[in-house]
């Protein structure tokens, strides 16, 4: 049942893992939520229905490459991102601050906002808090992200706490800007490097704005995974229990069973879709790169017990002939096969938390990559 209006509730624990449900008036949310990302308006290599079919309740969109590319106003005219990638459940949109800094030549950062070239056609633009909101209004996104500065890992403390602290004003603007939208809504995001004080401080700060949802940010930035689980330590005491936690850009199979353990709801990831197209493949046995030679005559399927047919109708030495002839067809089973994982690793932690057997099924999820092959 969906709501007019945007609410969380968490439904079980277990330690400091929970469920929960969001619920808005274009669908429920389960989580823990792997978010399949949709950068430029699809899923890489899926049809919509089959990205729902997996079980994904919200996908991902991007603020950056849709503003540039067909235009947050054209995507408005034609009805709104919904309409426009025929994906009628909620969607999430990035704020573009962390893919201009990644992908936009030319970029600079000050009080005002973002300044820079577009990687598509070196047109110029200025991305303020208050036009990334607008933006993602005319794009309809259900869930939109305050415009945040991430910093690279490692770096130095003040430029750390520089960034938080811009970060931090740029929130109240975004809130500012964002308003009252009934059934949406605006998450902030945590910043402040690896560096506990500033992260606790921006926790802090941001709870204050009482804000619909939390975002850790600054992180999978080239840290190493304690590092990153150590920070969401660090921030998850001062970050309200009855809002969702959103881990951003992760991960791995094993930082996500290590994130929701540590309390966290929400995350994407371009890894299944990426890897995918590129012949690497998750299964219950840990991962696989089909484009080894090893695979050539593997007459076995992924995974025959696998629902997904793409793990359980089609030999290693298919898939493995498909990736190494570049064939799209391979792009696209291994892409499904992936997101398929991604989505039963989920639905697997939902039910252990609900049953209270998180530890002993994390035990044995790990236990079956460490296996590896049968
Ligand atoms: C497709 N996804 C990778 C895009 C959505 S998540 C992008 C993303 C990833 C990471 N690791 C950190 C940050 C961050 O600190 N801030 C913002 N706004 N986005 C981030």
């Amino acid at each position: 049942m969906t709501t007019e209006q945007f609410t969380f509730t968490v439904t079980k624990t277990d330690g400091m893992a929970r469920t929960g449900e969001i619920r808005m008036p274009r669908g429920v949310i389960r989580t823990p939520a792997f978010m399949p990302v949709g950068t430029a308006a699809t899923v890489k290599a899926m049809y919509p229905d089959q990205v729902k079919a997996l079980g994904a309740d919200v996908v991902l969109g991007n603020t950056y490459h849709l503003m540039l590319r067909p235009g947050a106003e054209r995507v408005a005219r034609l009805g709104g991102l919904h309409k426009f990638m025929n994906w009628p459940y909620p969607i999430l949109t990035d704020s573009g601050g962390f893919q201009v800094m990644s992908l936009a030549a030319l970029r600079k950062i000050d009080e005002t906002g973002v300044t820079f070239q577009s990687h598509i056609d070196g047109s110029t633009h200025v991305m303020t808090p208050e036009r990334s909101i607008e933006i993602q209004g005319l794009l309809g996104s259900d869930i939109q992200m305050q415009l945040d500065e991430c910093v690279r890992l490692p770096c130095t403390d003040e430029v750390a706490e520089k960034a938080m602290r811009l970060s931090l004003r740029w929130a109240e603007r975004c809130r500012i800007a964002f308003g009252e939208q009934p059934g949406k809504a605006m998450f902030g995001i945590v910043q402040g490097g690896a560096v506990e004080r500033l992260r606790i401080e921006s926790a802090k700060e941001l709870a204050a704005l009482d804000l619909k949802g939390y975002a850790i940010g600054g992180l999978a930035v080239g840290e190493p995974q304690d590092v990153m689980l150590r920070m969401i330590e660090t921030v998850e005491p001062h970050l309200p229990k009855e809002k969702p936690r959103y881990l951003m850009g992760v991960g791995t199979p094993d930082d996500i069973v290590e994130a929701v353990r540590r309390g966290v709801d929400m995350f994407d990831c371009v890894m299944p879709t990426r890897a995918g197209r590129h012949g690497q493949v998750f299964t219950r046995h840990g991962r696989m790169n089909l484009r080894n030679a090893k695979y050539a005559e593997d007459i076995r399927p992924l995974d025959a017990e696998s629902k997904c047919a793409a793990a359980n109708a089609y030999s290693r030495a298919y898939l493995h002939h498909l990736v190494r002839s570049n064939e799209i067809l391979g792009m696209m089973l291994l892409t499904w096969n992936n997101l398929a994982y991604y989505q039963d690793l989920m639905a697997g932690l939902r039910r252990a938390i609900a049953e209270g057997r998180l530890e002993d099924h994390i035990a044995e999820i790990k236990e079956g990559w460490a296996r590896g092959e049968s």
